[in-house]
């Protein structure tokens, strides 16, 4: 009897305090019965096992030597305990205490045995027939044994209709077996809420595109160490979760070679409140490439040292390809596909600039088709934007990349040249020239263009260089057209 009751307390203990360490069990089996009493006793209040261990005041002969009094000290336990006789289907209930009575909400008269037990608390055959068979098992290994059963999570349809979740442990003790049910119905539901939440946020930043990450530098390196990433942040840097979490060195390799600096450099650098923001080009396995938006938050320690780094990453390609339209129609004419005014104006004031800071030259070049209207009125107005294109393409097919052509308005182009002076532009006008009127373009036959060329000078602005090249033009339509005019040799006026 006393080694089952310090098997019986043992396991009451562990069940409430975690598992024993030898020296507190050696306490347990050298106690004796009053004093175990006293513990059990004790058991509700007790915060910790050596509150429990130091409780007095409580010693009665009768509990020392009585079975029954241990029936009482289980049922002060807190947990809900059934003692049991047999196994089996015929697994008879002897008693169950007083926690089991209210939380599971039934009496012994209400389950004698077993086979009243299970379809009480279990109502669904295909959820009971399984769960009994592994209970019976397990009780009947730990009869033969004398040992404890693996615990088994059950859902228990209880007194009042609510299903509660327990983990059901057992063990076997003589002819007894002592069952403890820990409920577990608060965690279950607060894990499954979680796994939900999880879920939404997951679905929820699978439709946003943003994934959130941790960093955990090495030895304060933000450049080694290892990586936490949410499961859409996998899907932004296209790797296979299971290959698990990258490492710091890992992740950089997806990076574009061009970017892993310039990340570097801000993270090292970022503001005192540690926050940073910036995008970068991600390269997926298979050459995809994909814009990410970072924003990040360095966590250091007293020391300096860089003890974290949290983030999100947003994947922009979308965005950014949307963007680039848009800044490709803002800058671009549609017909043609080269520079607009705009662009040209914004350009043009860029060699302004330097030219007054470094006196660089640069030179204008303005393009007019001579009688265009005729090829409008002769073969159409679509006829006349293919003439456009055509010469467009002929046009830049002779500059270099720096060279800047755009459509100035009309049938007129212009071409900006920079580090080119009068003489350079001329040149490359006549290049010009010749590559417009070499072929016949379509039906339209041959079409020639006239041409006034300048050079930024000293005391001029952008416009009235503008209006110098406009003049030469004029002077080249009003010199029969299909020739080249310098501003240089304008007259005065
Ligand atoms: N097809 C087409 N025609 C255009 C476009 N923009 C302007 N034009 C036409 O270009 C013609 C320009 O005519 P004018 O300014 O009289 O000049 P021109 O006939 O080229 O004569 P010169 O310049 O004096 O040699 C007009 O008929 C405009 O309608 C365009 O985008 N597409």
């Amino acid at each position: 009897m006393d080694s089952d009751s310090t098997a019986l307390l043992v396991l009451v203990l562990e069940r409430r305090f975690g598992v024993l360490t030898p020296r507190q069990r050696a306490m347990v089996a050298g106690a004796d019965l009053a004093t175990k009493a006293v513990w059990l006793e004790a058991l509700p209040t007790a915060r910790c096992l050596d509150d429990l261990f130091a409780a007095r005041g409580f010693q009665t002969g009768e509990l020392a030597s009585s079975p029954a009094a241990l029936s009482d000290l289980i049922d002060a336990s807190p947990v809900p305990m059934v003692i049991t006789e047999g196994v089996g289907d015929f697994e008879r209930i002897v008693f169950l205490n007083r926690e089991f009575r209210q939380r599971i909400g039934y009496t012994e008269s209400d389950i004698p045995d077993v086979r009243y037990w299970w379809p009480l608390a279990y109502p669904d055959p295909a959820y009971r027939e399984p769960i009994a068979q592994a209970w019976k098992e397990r009780m009947a290994r730990a009869a033969r044994d004398r040992d404890r059963i693996d615990p088994m999570e059950v859902r228990i349809r209880c007194g009042d209709g609510a299903v509660r979740v327990f983990q059901a442990h057992a063990t076997s003790i003589g002819s007894w077996n002592l069952g403890v049910f820990v409920e577990i119905t608060a965690l279950r539901e607060a894990q499954e809420e979680l796994a939900l939440s999880k879920e939404w946020l997951e679905e929820a930043q699978r439709i946003a595109r943003l994934g959130h990450w941790i960093a955990r530098p090495e030895g304060g390196d933000p450049g080694r160490g290892t990586l936490w990433w949410s499961r859409v942040t996998y899907e932004i840097f296209g790797r296979d979760p299971s290959l698990g979490a990258p490492t710091i060195e890992q992740y950089r390799a997806l990076v574009h070679s061009r970017d892993r600096d310039r990340i570097k450099r801000l993270v090292a650098e970022c503001a005192d409140d540690g926050h940073y923001e910036i995008e970068y080009r991600v390269v997926r396995e298979g050459g995809e490439p994909v814009w990410v938006r970072e924003l990040g938050r360095v966590l250091r320690d007293d020391t300096g040292r860089v003890e974290r780094v949290i983030g999100t990453v947003l994947d922009v390609t979308r965005q950014r390809a949307l963007q680039q339209e848009l800044e490709y129609r803002a800058s671009h004419d549609a017909l043609t596909g080269l520079y607009n005014r705009a662009k040209l104006q914004q350009l043009l004031r860029g060699l302004e600039l330097g030219y007054r800071e470094s006196r660089e030259p640069f030179s204008v070049v303005l393009l007019d088709v001579d009688h265009f209207k005729t090829v409008n009125d002769r073969f159409g107005h679509a006829m006349g934007d293919e003439v456009l294109q055509e010469l467009s393409w002929r046009m830049a097919g002779v500059l270099e990349a720096e060279q800047h052509a755009g459509r100035w308005g009309g049938e007129e182009f212009m071409v900006l040249l920079p580090r080119v002076d009068e003489h350079g532009a001329s040149i490359v006008a006549e290049r010009i020239a010749e590559a417009v009127t070499r072929h016949e373009v379509a039906c339209a036959g041959r079409v020639t263009v006239s041409i006034g060329v300048a050079e930024m000078r000293p005391g001029l602005s952008g416009g009235a260089l503008e209006n110098l090249a406009d003049r030469a033009l004029y002077a080249a339509k009003g010199d029969g057209r299909d020739c080249i005019r310098r501003a240089s040799e304008l007259p005065p006026g």
